[in-house]
């Protein structure tokens, strides 16, 4: 139903194919996971086709290897109108009894949308309730202004190059 689930897990362990040459996963490959894990949880909250429209405060802090159990914890802190804000917790450990590690964090942000290539639709909206949900939504909405200010700072820079030719 929709509205109702505000955290999602996605568990599976990490496939040689998704390494590099020194045996770590690509970076690449855990944002697609996040995406995943983010469209999941974005259609089960929304009940619409969804859309990612921005990341921030991307870290990756510690590597992951292969054979790692791994898993993305995303737990939705922000509803705009059509936005929903996850924060997107990545977790992994060697599942022969290893300890569990934070490996990567953000704060992805997707869009409802009325139809696959439809416009912004509203989403069910979510309540904070507790000083930490307040907090979390702060911590996203902060993530998404530094992020949107550097796209302003991008764009002027553009801007300047074309006017320049
Ligand atoms: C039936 C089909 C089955 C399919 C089965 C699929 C198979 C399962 C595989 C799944 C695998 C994973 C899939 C992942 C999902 C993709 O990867 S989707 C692909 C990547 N994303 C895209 O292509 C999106 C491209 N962007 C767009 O189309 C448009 O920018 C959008 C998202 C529709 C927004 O359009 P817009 O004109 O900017 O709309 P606007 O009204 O201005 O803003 C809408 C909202 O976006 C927010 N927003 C805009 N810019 C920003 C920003 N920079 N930062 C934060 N928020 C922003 C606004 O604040 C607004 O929020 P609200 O105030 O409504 O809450």
């Amino acid at each position: 139903m929709s509205g109702s689930q505000r955290e999602l897990n996605l568990r599976f362990l990490a496939e040689p194919t998704d390494v590099n040459y020194g045996g770590k996963v690509h970076g690449g490959v855990v944002m697609k996971w996040i995406d995943q894990a983010g469209y999941a949880a974005a259609v089960g909250w929304s009940g619409k086709y969804s859309v990612t429209v921005a990341v921030g405060g991307i870290r990756f802090v510690a590597p992951i290897r292969t054979s790692d159990l791994v898993t993305i914890t995303t737990k939705l802190v922000y509803t705009g109108t059509s936005s929903m804000h996850f924060a997107v917790d990545v977790n992994a450990r060697d599942p022969m009894g290893g300890k569990e590690r934070l490996c990567t964090h953000c704060v992805i942000v997707f869009v409802a949308l009325d139809g696959v290539d439809g416009k912004p639709a509203p989403v069910p909206p979510l309540t904070q309730e507790t000083e930490e949900d307040q907090r979390l939504a702060e911590y996203a909405l902060k993530v998404m202004d530094l992020s949107k200010g550097i796209e302003q700072t991008i764009e002027r820079y553009r801007q300047a190059d074309m006017d320049k030719d």
